[in-house]
């Protein structure tokens, strides 16, 4: 197994590292924060405006483009890079975590996850086989084997059971994984129980992905367990192999679980928010449609370079949101992609001059919150 992560350099001072991620359709830079696109759109912006303010690499959802407009005609269309006219990498996840938060609708057995979609009800199943083939035929650089998602709280015989269940699907997706330049993760379970964890990234390993996933976090545990569970278990994770922490997070939570050594993150925060009126800037959070914007003539952020940023006022963007204007979800998306995009060109070039553990005291310091 060849790895297809290089590391530039590792900080001296935590766990930090900068890498890089070779991809069919490129070269990623980590730290990398990977937009959301579930439906085969980065909601209210284009794969331009995505260039511009800096994306590498999107996420897609297997699920979701399965359900509709289904995996054969987006593989007829020559993949999702071409049908949504994304030229550059994308990881798609196996859906598993979708499909498992529909939970009353799911059942799982050794074969697979039956469900039902949530789009007409029908009655749906995928194999971790199925799950695989899905993502050749939307072509993806990176793959995700279906796993199951344990819940939180979950009881140790639940963890292990799940977890278990989860590594002998991962076996399964590796066998049905035809060499074909597409990257395939692990995705490593174990509920809060770091022993289970620990044995999982044995097994994974032992079967052999090209990067490692921590599964199961930020689903509701504390923020402090969440960083816990990544400290303890990234540091048992290969380190000449990528490592990517599900579904994390806020800014804060990027800083400090690059501080632990993970070096890639997906999460729906940033476009999510902006949609609802919630801006990120370097001194926190800001709701735009707080009256006391209503006639402020500067930027979201001074410090932010965005499109958004550079062409309107806080005032317009308060009016577009109270107006339920399309162009409020696109501005604001874009700025808020720009933050969490810039904030990772930050910590890369903080890395690569081996200040990382200083960059960490400075994030905080500026951080009034608004
Ligand atoms: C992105 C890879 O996803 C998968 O294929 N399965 C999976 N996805 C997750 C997504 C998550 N999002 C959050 N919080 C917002 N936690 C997540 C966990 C998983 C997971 O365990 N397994
Ligand atoms: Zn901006």
């Amino acid at each position: 197994m060849t790895s297809p992560f290089t590391l530039h350099s590792q900080a001296s001072d935590c766990a930090a590292r900068r890498g890089e991620v070779r991809t069919l359709h490129g070269t990623v830079q980590t730290p990398v924060f990977m937009p959301v696109g579930t439906q085969a759109t980065v909601k209210g912006v284009t794969p331009e405006n995505l260039k511009e303010l800096g994306a590498q690499i999107i996420l897609g959802n297997t699920y979701h483009l399965y359900i509709r407009p289904g995996h054969e005609l987006i593989r007829s269309f020559g993949g999702l890079h071409k049908f949504m006219n994304w030229d550059q990498p994308i990881l798609t996840d196996s859906g598993g975590f979708q499909i498992f938060s529909l939970k009353d609708l799911t059942k799982i057995t050794e074969e697979g996850a039956a469900f039902k979609s949530h789009l007409d009800g029908s009655k749906l199943f995928l194999s971790p086989e199925d799950a695989v083939a899905v993502q050749e035929a939307l072509g993806s650089d990176i793959m995700m084997c279906l796993d199951t998602c344990i819940p939180y709280p979950a009881t140790r015989e639940e963890a292990i059971a799940s977890t278990d269940l989860t590594g002998r699907w991962a076996k399964r997706s590796r066998a049905a994984h035809k060499e074909r330049g597409q990257l395939l993760f692990g995705i490593i379970q174990g509920g809060m129980y770091p022993d289970l964890r620990a044995k999982a990234v044995e097994e994974l390993v032992e079967v052999g992905f090209d990067g490692y996933a921590l599964g199961g976090l930020s689903v509701g545990e504390p923020a402090e367990l969440m960083m816990e569970i990544t400290e303890e278990i990234a540091a048992l994770m290969p380190a000449d192999y990528p490592r990517y922490l599900m579904g994390v997070g806020t800014p804060e939570n990027l800083v400090e679980a690059v501080y632990r050594g993970i070096d890639m993150f997906d999460c729906v925060m940033p476009t999510r928010n902006a949609r609802n009126g919630m801006l990120f800037t370097s001194s926190g959070r800001l709701v735009i449609k707080n009256a006391r914007h209503q006639d402020d003539q500067r930027p979201v952020d001074e410090e932010c370079d965005c499109y958004t940023c550079r062409h309107y006022s806080r005032a317009y963007l308060r009016h577009l949101f109270m107006a339920r204007e399309i162009l409020s979800s696109q501005l604001n998306t874009i700025h808020n992609l720009h933050y969490y995009v810039g904030l990772m060109a930050r910590i890369r070039k903080a890395i690569e001059e081996d200040r990382f553990a200083q960059f960490r005291q400075e994030f905080y310091a500026k951080r009034t919150v608004e």
